[in-house]
């Protein structure tokens, strides 16, 4: 049965990258997107950007919606200080085992803990089952169309506190127009628009941070 690109993208990483390493393996998965095989990681254009607002934010809890490869956990679990940590959201079991392993082999296991399920399933269910008070960080990078719902639900679900920093991916390319629109016209978000390019292309593309005023 022949790999799938995702496999393959881990392939390059376990034999390319330094375990143990998340600089090397976020490196690695960059060096392999750009040169071999497109893939939906944020990137390193983007990537920058994340990382400002993880540090500005300097979350204690982070929560990420669409682990995909891991690459974007593990440049985020990089940056987390002692005793902080990640909760990241995959619902393809394919998607999710690959990530699994990425982010082991990166060492940030003990920041990342990948829940698998759709999020609109898992958001509900942070508090009680995964002992979640408020959220810092949250960082959206899955089904587009899921932006606004979701958003809506972690604060139907008390999920967001004075402060809280969301940061959306691909708002531009492909595009969640709906959640510009949501964010930019309620009351409860203060938001700001990163201009960057779409992944590994010259796409134009963008990351939106929207804030939770309470
Ligand atoms: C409900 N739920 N809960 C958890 C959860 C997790 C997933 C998966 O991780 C998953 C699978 C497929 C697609 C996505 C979204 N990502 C994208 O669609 C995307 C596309 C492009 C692009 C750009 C140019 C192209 F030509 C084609 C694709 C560039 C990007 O950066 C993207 O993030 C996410 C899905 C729903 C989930
Ligand atoms: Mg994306």
């Amino acid at each position: 049965m022949n790999q799938s690109k995702e496999q393959r993208i881990l392939n390059f990483v376990l034999q390319n990258a330094v375990r143990g390493d998340p600089r090397s393996v976020v490196d690695t998965i960059d060096k392999y997107c750009s040169q071999k095989e497109w893939a939906m990681n944020v990137g390193n254009e983007k990537g920058l950007i994340l990382d400002k607002t993880v540090e500005e934010v300097n979350p204690s809890v982070a929560l990420e919606l669409g682990s995909y490869c891991g690459y974007s956990a593990v440049r985020i679990a990089r940056l987390l200080k002692a005793g902080a940590r990640l909760l990241t959201v995959e619902f393809n079991p394919e998607f999710a085992a690959i990530a699994r392993q990425m982010i082991e082999f990166a060492g940030v296991q003990d920041k990342v803990k990948l829940l698998e399920g759709p999020s609109q399933e898992i958001i509900p269910q942070l508090k009680k089952k995964y002992e979640v008070d408020t959220l810092d960080f949250v960082f959206l990078d899955h089904w587009k169309d899921r932006y606004t719902p979701d958003t809506i639900l972690l604060q139907e679900c008390n999920l967001l506190r004075k402060g809280s920093v969301l940061l959306a991916d691909n708002v531009i390319f492909p595009g969640a127009p709906d959640f510009l629109t949501y964010v930019r016209e309620s009351p409860h978000f203060q938001c700001t628009n990163y201009p960057s390019h779409l992944e590994y292309m010259q796409v134009e593309d963008a990351m939106e941070k929207a804030v939770f005023l309470g």
